[in-house]
């Protein structure tokens, strides 16, 4: 059993605040990342659960058994955190050998253990070096590989691959979820990469400002971002935010682009008149050849690998990104129109930067209430 609940965790630093009121579930076998800016205290949270650091107030359980008062060697809980701590003296292979090791494990079963996750990580070919010889992205994965190897039923991972270069990022991504659901670990993952966050959680929560922001689905908090500043934080090319007042008539509510109207779900009819912003994610607009489509002028296309990222320009000169996987045609050049699906698009209070959810779900905006 090895479901994480926090219950309510609050920590602080003489008047400094970080941590308040945190409540989390992550059940057996998933993988929670816990995603926010520098400094917003998810180190600190770890910390707290790994028991490094006692909490001021709150509960941390392990397999539902309250472990606040257990020692952090008691806790039965892999780590991996952003400073390595790798012992210097040792190679990297007897570093991730070390928790076999201190269990008493078969040289065969440690052999076998140390192999199979440095290849996983591709760093055998470096077993034998010592910390100093590796570079800073190989002393990463050798401290996740140390972190892995015994297969603890609890890892706390501290962004582990902060320091790894972008390709092997790319395919790490693509293969730590299969391990860690190989492991059947229960998993708090660190990450400030939103493409990481994506990819690894279950769920995400994030963090900002002492508080779990939003807590939900990948699909959600990319969908529908609690906040304008977690809207911003998913997704490249940036969201477009543009400011809008909704208006309302007997057959629905719509924002006005470049004289156009923009259709928003009907269930936003108490903002018509508001100070509003919208957030229309790049790939959820297309060009069109239907003149009803909302009138731009093309102003330059950036070619990336997998997409071409297209800046256009409203009537009013408002400045608008598409996105579309490279090779799909599109005008080159002059005016255009562009179509926007009405399921995508995001309406934000302007003053309080909370999503206005049409059926009144926001989590941000229950805590801000
Ligand atoms: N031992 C400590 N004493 C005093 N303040 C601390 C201590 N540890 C952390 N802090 C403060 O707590 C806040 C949160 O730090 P933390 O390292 O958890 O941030 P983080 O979200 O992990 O950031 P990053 O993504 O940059 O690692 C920071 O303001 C930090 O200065």
């Amino acid at each position: 059993m090895s479901r994480i609940e926090i219950k309510n965790l609050t920590k602080s630093f003489k008047e400094d605040v970080v941590l308040s009121g945190i409540d989390l579930d992550v059940p057996q076998g998933s993988t929670l990342v816990l995603f926010g800016p520098s400094g917003a205290g998810k180190t600190v949270l770890l910390r707290c659960i790994a028991g490094a650091i006692e909490q001021d107030s709150g509960d941390v359980l392990l397999g539902g058994a309250n472990v606040s008062d257990v020692l952090p060697e008691h806790r039965g809980i892999g780590m991996a955190f952003q400073n390595f701590a790798l012992f210097p003296h040792m190679s990297a292979h007897d570093n991730i050998a070390s928790p076999l090791t201190a269990r008493k494990k078969t040289v065969d079963q440690i052999r076998e253990g140390v192999e199979a996750v440095a290849r996983l990580l591709k760093i055998d070919h470096v077993l034998d070096h010592t910390p100093k010889a590796l570079s800073n992205g190989q002393k990463q994965r050798t401290a996740l590989a140390r972190a892995l190897v015994s297969e603890p039923k609890v890892l706390l991972l501290d962004d582990p691959l902060r320091n790894v270069d972008a390709k092997l990022r790319f395919e790490m991504r693509l293969e730590l979820p299969r391990l860690l659901s190989d492991q059947g670990a229960t998993v708090i993952y660190v990450t400030q990469d939103y493409r990481e966050a994506m990819a690894l959680g279950d769920r995400i929560a994030v963090l900002d400002g002492g508080h779990i922001i939003q807590n939900g689905t990948p699909e959600e908090i990319y969908r529908k971002p609690a906040t304008i500043n977690i809207a911003k934080l998913f997704g490249d090319p940036t969201i477009n935010l543009l400011d809008v007042v909704p208006i309302s008539d007997a057959t629905g509510v719509y924002a006005m682009l470049s004289d156009q109207r923009i259709q928003l779900d009907p269930g936003l009819a108490s903002y018509a008149g508001k100070h509003c912003v919208l957030g229309l994610r790049p790939e959820a607009l297309s060009f069109t050849d239907a003149s009803d489509g909302v009138p731009v002028t093309i102003e330059a296309e950036t070619p990336f690998n997998e997409k071409s990222v297209t800046l256009v320009t409203t009537l009013r000169k408002r400045e608008i990104l598409l996105s579309r996987p490279s090779g799909t045609p599109a005008p080159a050049s002059g005016t255009a129109h562009i179509t926007i699906d009405p399921s995508d698009a995001v309406l934000f209070d302007r003053e309080t930067g909370l999503r206005i959810d049409p059926n009144g779900n926001n989590q941000a905006a229950e805590r801000a209430a």
